[in-house]
């Protein structure tokens, strides 16, 4: 580390951004499955069991049976690159630093995950070095919740109680009502029933979580519903025919409700054709869409008498996925010295973008 850097000479750009997600496992097999659900199912944000209770069953039962099982269901959307969660996350943190440098902003973006790696400590560590004084902590989370967004923030301050010369942090802490991502949900949507025609039902499915957090007082609960009442107004659907849904039940407490298992169940018993899901509480696709929603969905609808589920994508790093995404790190930008004067082609290549787009540059 040289000296200039140390004291904060301009040596590369002063602000970083860290994209977080959840993290997946580092290979499709047991033992990194184990080790990936390990740290995941000890982390107290997550799991709020006493521990005196929760360790039998974590290192007794679940850390025996549950990695072979879920490591079968990770090979099955393995891409060629690794686990499609930490794909993605790469792939946005990539076109983010891109595109709000094409908005003139002189940032560093990394990408961290919350379990397993790379590890937010190691990448607040790469921002230090780089220079980075000033950090905006991305939560790749659109709904806040204690399970994630907190926990992420856990981490990040583990990592700050290390530090000597703190530097400024900002968050992005949720966007359930972002019109930008709102935008592009719609947008998603649209362009899917232009390609394969529009089911008669639209499943909103999002995470589930224990009933008992809401009534703590997570907001968790009642943003999914607002995304819901907003996209569905954005989308110009009845509320009748859209269904809000919780995913991924995980152990024998109330889950919030209803279940996407159960509302599948009810609609492919109710004679229900085809069915469009979407999971707008994922910012990017994963073992929970990929392979819950758009494979085991799918065989619980038909088998319940239904059609075809048709599994709408995340947004992923769509065009108008990053452009919300942009939208709403360039919010959290604002009075930090990131931005030189824009050159007339960057101000032209904006404009292009903005026309493709349709939205205002
Ligand atoms: C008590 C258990 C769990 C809570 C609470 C929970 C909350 C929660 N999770 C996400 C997002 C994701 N979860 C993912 C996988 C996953 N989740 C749990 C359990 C809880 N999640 C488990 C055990 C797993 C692992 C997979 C398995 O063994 O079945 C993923 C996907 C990860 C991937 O690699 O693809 C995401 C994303 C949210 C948003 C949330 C609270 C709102
Ligand atoms: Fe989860
Ligand atoms: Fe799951």
């Amino acid at each position: 580390m040289s000296a200039s850097f140390q004291h904060g000479q301009d040596t590369g750009p002063a602000v970083g951004i860290l994209l977080c997600n959840l993290g997946s496992p580092d290979a499709p097999t047991a033992p990194a499955v184990r080790r990936y659900l390990a740290q995941f199912l000890s982390d107290r944000r997550v799991v709020e069991i006493p521990r005196w209770l929760w360790w039998p069953i974590l290192h007794g039962i679940i850390l025996r049976v549950r990695p072979a099982k879920s490591a079968a269901k990770y090979a099955s959307v393995w891409m060629p690159e690794g686990a499609p969660l930490k794909v993605h996350t790469e792939r946005q943190a990539k076109q983010l630093q891109g595109w709000l440098g094409e908005r003139g902003h002189r940032v560093q973006v990394r990408w961290a995950m919350r379990y397993g790696n790379p590890s937010i400590a190691s990448q607040l560590d790469v921002l230090k070095s780089q220079g980075a004084r000033r950090i905006l902590v991305f939560n790749a989370y659109p709904q806040y919740c204690a399970a994630t967004v907190a926990s992420v923030m856990d981490e990040v301050s583990a990592w700050l109680q290390r530090q000597r010369w703190l530097p400024e942090l900002r968050v992005v802490n949720h966007y359930p009502d972002h019109p930008s991502y709102l935008q592009a949900l719609v947008h998603s949507a649209h362009s899917h029933w232009q390609r394969h025609g529009r089911g008669q039902a639209l499943v909103l499915s999002f995470h589930g979580m224990p009933e008992r957090t809401l009534h703590l007082g997570d907001p968790y609960f009642c943003e999914c519903h607002k995304t819901a009442r907003l996209l569905t107004e954005a989308l110009g659907l009845k509320p009748q025919d859209v269904h809000i849904a919780f995913q991924s039940r995980f152990g024998r407490a109330k889950w919030l409700e209803p279940s996407t298992e159960s509302v599948l169940k009810r609609l492919g018993s109710q004679g229900v054709q085809d069915v469009d899901v979407m999971c707008p509480g994922f910012a990017a696709d994963c073992l929970e869409t990929l392979e819950e929603i758009a494979m085991e969905g799918q065989e619980t609808f038909r088998e319940a008498g239904g059609g075809t589920l048709r599994y709408i994508p995340c947004l992923n790093d769509s065009p108008e996925g990053m452009r919300a995404m942009t939208d709403i790190a360039e919010s959290h930008l604002q009075g930090w010295p990131t931005q030189d004067t824009p050159s007339a082609p960057a101000l032209a290549l904006r404009a292009q973008r903005a026309r493709e787009l349709g939205a205002p540059a």
